[in-house]
Formats: structure tokens, C-alpha cells, sequence
């Protein structure tokens, strides 16, 4: 029988793997979480009802975003667009390249993916260092889309994701999730 109680420990349900992808890099493993039962149907609740409501668009990063975007825009009664990585998209895009905790990449979407008016939710799994979602927020703003928030299952609050989102006026920002240094 699948647990879906709001008792499920979501934080537990994340695997810590040392230096992977690159030496120095603690990654947060998340596929234990979503391969749970509960895990999935719980942490989209639980992010749906810590962000907006409102919203006409989600828009999911690729790939994780992926997993928990569509999710959302049903719950939220939205559409769903992906940002994808290069030379995925057949159509005119816009596109931002941007660092992130380990490398840097691009990341596009169709040009005329959202009208002018759009009210826009962009959904991720993990915030860092903010890169990805500021390159996301970036190309938002480009389509001229309103953005009405970024909502993240899991925040590492001392790579200053949130800090640097904020600064650049990206927001606002919601997580189930904050893991520290400890
Ligand atoms: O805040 P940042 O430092 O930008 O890091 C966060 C991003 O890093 C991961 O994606 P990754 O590019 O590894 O791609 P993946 O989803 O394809 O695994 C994660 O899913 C976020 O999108
Ligand atoms: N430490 C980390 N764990 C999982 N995903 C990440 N994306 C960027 N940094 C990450």
C-alpha cells in the first residue's frame, strides 16, 4: 500500500552522494524520493500549496523539472512548457547560457511559447546556486511573460540561490526543502 500521510519524511527520501558529479559537490539524489510511493504525490502537494496559485503557465527545467512540472500545472489547472537544453526545441527559441554548481549549459524555449500577459510559475527541483533559475526567469521576462513565482522541492541554502534570485528582483521564491551546511 502506497503512504501518502503527510507523515512521509520527504527530507530521509533524498540520498547524499559525495563528490559526483565533479570532486567538492555534494549531490542531492532525489530518485529515491520520487521512486517512493508517497514521495511524489506528497512533495507536489506539498509545493503546490506553498506556491502561487494563480497561473496560467508552468514552466518546467529540464530535466528534473520535468518531473514535478507537469504535476503541478495539472493541479494548478495550468499549461506546461518545457526549457530545454540546447538544440532540443525545433522551432525559433529564446535561449540564456548560464553557470551552475557544477558547469555551465543553455537553456531555451519556443519563442512564442506564452503570450504577453501570461501569468508564469517556474517549477525545479533543486535550487544551488541560482544560476538555472535565474537563466529560467531570464527568458520568462524576454517572452514577456509575468512572472508570479519559482517554487523548488528542495533549497541548499548555502549556495545562495535564493540570495541571488532575490537580488536580481526573480521571485518569489518557495521550497519545501532547505538543507544547510550541516
Ligand atoms: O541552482 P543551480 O546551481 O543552477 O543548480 C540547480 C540545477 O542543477 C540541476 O540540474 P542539472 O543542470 O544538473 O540538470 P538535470 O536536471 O538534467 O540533471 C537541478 O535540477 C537544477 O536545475
Ligand atoms: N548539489 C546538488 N545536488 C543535486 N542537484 C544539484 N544541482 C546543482 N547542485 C546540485
Amino acid at each position: 500500500m502506497s503512504d501518502t500521510s503527510p507523515g512521509t519524511d520527504l527530507a530521509g527520501l533524498i540520498a547524499e552522494v559525495a563528490d559526483y558529479p565533479t570532486p567538492g559537490v555534494r549531490f542531492r539524489d532525489i530518485t529515491p524520493l520520487i521512486a517512493h510511493p508517497g514521495g511524489l504525490a506528497a512533495a507536489v502537494e506539498q509545493m503546490v500549496a506553498a506556491g502561487p496559485r494563480d497561473v496560467d503557465i508552468v514552466v518546467g527545467l529540464e530535466a528534473r523539472g520535468f518531473i514535478f512540472g507537469p504535476a503541478i500545472a495539472l493541479a494548478l489547472g495550468a499549461g506546461f512548457v518545457p526549457a530545454r537544453k540546447p538544440d532540443k526545441l525545433p522551432r525559433p527559441v529564446e535561449s540564456v547560457t548560464y553557470d551552475l554548481e557544477y558547469g555551465s549549459t543553455t537553456l531555451a524555449v519556443h519563442a512564442d511559447a506564452f503570450g504577453p500577459s501570461a501569468r508564469v510559475l517556474i517549477v525545479d527541483d533543486v535550487l544551488a546556486t541560482g544560476g538555472t533559475a535565474a537563466a529560467a526567469a531570464e527568458l520568462v521576462g524576454r517572452l514577456g511573460g509575468q512572472l508570479v513565482g519559482i517554487t523548488l522541492l528542495l533549497e541548499l541554502s548555502e549556495l545562495g540561490g535564493r540570495e541571488r534570485l532575490t537580488r536580481l528582483g526573480f521571485g518569489p521564491v518557495t521550497s519545501v526543502l532547505t538543507f544547510g551546511a550541516s
